[in-house]
């Protein structure tokens, strides 16, 4: 449905250590292209390279009963309204809706970045909704990545410095750095673009730079406002696939907004929000 990214030739020679290798293609009888069977050997050492199992039965994030309102012009607006939702393990989680049914704040809340009013958020073992503004931004820097739709990267640094900033920002020793930057951007098929700043970039290579400055950090949660809204089709279909490829390889949860229906195509789960409440949970 979607266009593949090129993989370039320095990611199909050397795969990095602990992400396993895309399926490699042979040619049938029919001219079509089709997956060669891995040697055991080669299946032995996938399975070696993948990190330690994850427990796709147990919930990565639970929302329980939660509401948000905003004081203005002196009374409440009531935004969220009792939400319930549930994120697991290795999904593609999408919320649609109308402007101002409420997603920002749900995903703001979800993200540690806003508490709720009411109700509960439990993030693995951390209740966002007891925790201070300093505990929720340290569990922030470790464990969710965030990427919106215009991009928010520092526009004099480089396509690398912009990675590497966020590695730094999560206090991971600076030995790791290179390795994980140069494994970041060509996750997101950038390498050749490494030293570009921002302005030298496509609006899809720049929103495929704050991907890969988002999970460097290695965020077990990764939370997209819109994050193809500013793309025409074929790019968000890019940045479609680069999503699918890290949950794949990086073993990340994505929970996205979006408007377009092409996109909502490739989704695990669909959350609708009408007017602050979910109308098929
Ligand atoms: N800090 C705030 N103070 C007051 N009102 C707010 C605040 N944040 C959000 N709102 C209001 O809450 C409603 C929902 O906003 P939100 O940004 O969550 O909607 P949305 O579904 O993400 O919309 P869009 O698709 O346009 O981004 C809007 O009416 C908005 O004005």
């Amino acid at each position: 449905m979607f266009p593949g990214l090129r993989r370039n030739k320095k990611q199909a020679q050397k795969p990095s250590p602990g992400v396993p290798e895309e399926p490699q293609f042979g040619v049938s009888s029919e001219g079509e292209q089709v997956p060669e069977a891995a040697s055991a050997a080669e299946l032995a050492a996938l399975e070696q390279s993948l990190p330690a199992a994850i427990d796709t039965s147990k919930p990565l994030l639970t929302v329980t009963g939660v509401e948000r309102s905003f004081p203005v012009g002196g009374q409440q607006l009531h935004v969220l309204k009792g939400i319930d939702m549930s994120l697991y393990p290795l999904q593609l989680v999408m919320l649609k809706g109308r402007s101002g049914s409420g997603k920002t704040t749900l995903l703001n809340l979800i993200g540690g970045l806003d508490q709720p009013n009411r109700g509960e958020i439990r993030f693995k073992e951390h209740l966002f909704h007891q925790c201070g503004d300093d505990e929720r931004t340290y569990i922030r820097r470790k464990e969710i990545g965030f990427i919106f739709q215009s991009f928010a990267l520092m526009p004099l640094l480089s396509a690398w410095e912009n990675v590497e900033l966020s590695l730094r920002m999560a206090g991971v020793p600076r030995a790791q750095w290179k390795p994980r930057v140069t494994h970041c951007l060509e996750l997101v098929g950038l390498v050749r673009r490494m030293h570009h700043r921002p302005f030298e970039l496509s609006g899809g290579e720049q929103q495929r730079v704050a991907i890969a400055k988002a999970i460097a950090h290695k965020p077990s949660l990764l939370l997209a406002d819109e994050p193809t809204a500013e793309l025409d089709s074929q790019m968000g279909a890019q940045v479609m696939n680069v999503f699918r490829d890290i949950i794949r390889t990086e073993r990340m949860t994505i929970c996205m907004t979006t408007h377009d229906p092409t996109i909502m195509e490739v989704a695990d789960r669909v959350f609708e929000m009408v007017d602050g409440k979910f109308i098929n949970a």
